[in-house]
């Protein structure tokens, strides 16, 4: 039989079928992951095959194996193992809600949560969360910064969870997929999702991971079907997406607009920073290139804002 993990409570896993069926299936034996070096083999998200056994007159299934994933998103463990664990997998697309005061969401933010989603290859969207409250002045920087990212390529949707403008809009952006949503404590996460679902009560608030010592709090994600043919995973307690390990020369490649400029540097491992005859920095200078992606760009080369590894993805 296959199946779509729903819930992962450490060893058992919660799985439905196409049919609708739902099963609680364990792991077989030793069973390993090719190439990732995690805690747990199998996620919320991930399609399994298992075979059902009976014991004791009680129906439960045996995983044997995992199709392979097109995406998935790690948190690094709290020990020192290095090891990392997979919060979801299989994911097609991340909302990230997105407010110009009330409280505030820096550029800096946005664009380095742009560089972790391009990383684990996940489609994202950015919704101006509360617009229904902003002054103009306020408005037309919900403009500039849509202009910005839609010259990128990515969507931007201008919304109001309080009074349901353009949630129409989100819903059918949902359909037929699965989806997360991703912003700072208080841009309107859980407003949004109840206009989405009234009634689904999902535990998007944030719990902080740096529990004083000896506490342990162990959470899990998990998916929902809602009533109009979408999915959404709910990650509680989990910062969302913790940055990727990377390279100083891969970060450019996470940043979409800059990749056919790049070509034209003079040096092929030029970083954009103190190099002569930098198309990149030609760009910014021309306007071609947003001052503010430059911006973060650089601040991620330089390691700077470490604190946003942190305390401020959630
Ligand atoms: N004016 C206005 N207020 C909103 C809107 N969406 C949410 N709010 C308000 O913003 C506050 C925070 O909303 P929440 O939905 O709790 O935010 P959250 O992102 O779920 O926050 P955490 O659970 O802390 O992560 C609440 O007082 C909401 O009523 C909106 O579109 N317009
Ligand atoms: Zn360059």
């Amino acid at each position: 039989m296959i199946g779509l993990v729903y819930k992962s409570t450490g060893s058992w896993y919660t799985v439905k079928t196409d049919l609708g069926a739902t099963y609680l299936c364990r792991i077989k034996g030793k069973f390993r992951l090719q190439g990732i070096r995690s805690t747990n083999p199998i996620a919320v998200g991930d399609v399994v095959e298992f075979e059902l056994e009976t014991k004791n007159d009680e129906e439960t299934g045996v995983i044997h194996s995992i199709h392979d994933r097109k995406n998935y998103i790690v948190r690094k463990s709290v020990n020192l193992s290095k090891q990392t664990h997979v919060i979801a997998a299989n994911i097609d697309q991340v909302f990230l809600l997105v407010t110009i005061d009330n409280p505030p969401t820096f550029t800096s933010f946005i664009d380095r949560f742009l560089v972790t989603t391009e990383a684990y290859s996940i489609k994202t969207v950015l919704l101006f969360n509360k617009i229904d409250a902003y002054s103009k002045e306020t408005l037309d920087e919900v403009r500039y910064l849509a202009h910005v990212y839609r010259s990128i390529g990515y969507e931007c949707i201008g919304i109001s969870a309080e009074t349901g403008k353009n949630v129409d809009k989100v819903k059918a952006m949902m359909h037929g997929k699965v989806s997360m949503f991703a912003g700072h404590s208080g841009v309107g996460k859980s407003t949004l999702v109840n206009a989405i679902e009234p009634g689904l009560d999902l535990k998007t608030k944030e719990i902080s991971v740096q529990h004083s010592q000896g506490q342990h709090t162990t959470t899990f994600a998990e998916m929902f079907d809602l009533s109009f043919d979408a999915k959404i995973i709910d990650t509680p307690g989990i910062k969302g997406f913790g940055v990727v390990d990377m390279e100083k020369e891969e970060i450019s490649d996470y940043f979409p607009e800059f990749f056919a400029i790049k070509q034209n540097c003079k040096f092929n491992n030029c970083l954009h920073i103190e190099e002569p005859k930098c198309a990149i920095k030609d760009a910014v200078d021309k306007d071609e290139i947003a001052y503010s992606r430059y911006r973060s760009y650089v601040s991620i080369i330089e390691g700077e804002d470490e604190h946003y590894r942190t305390d401020n993805y959630n």
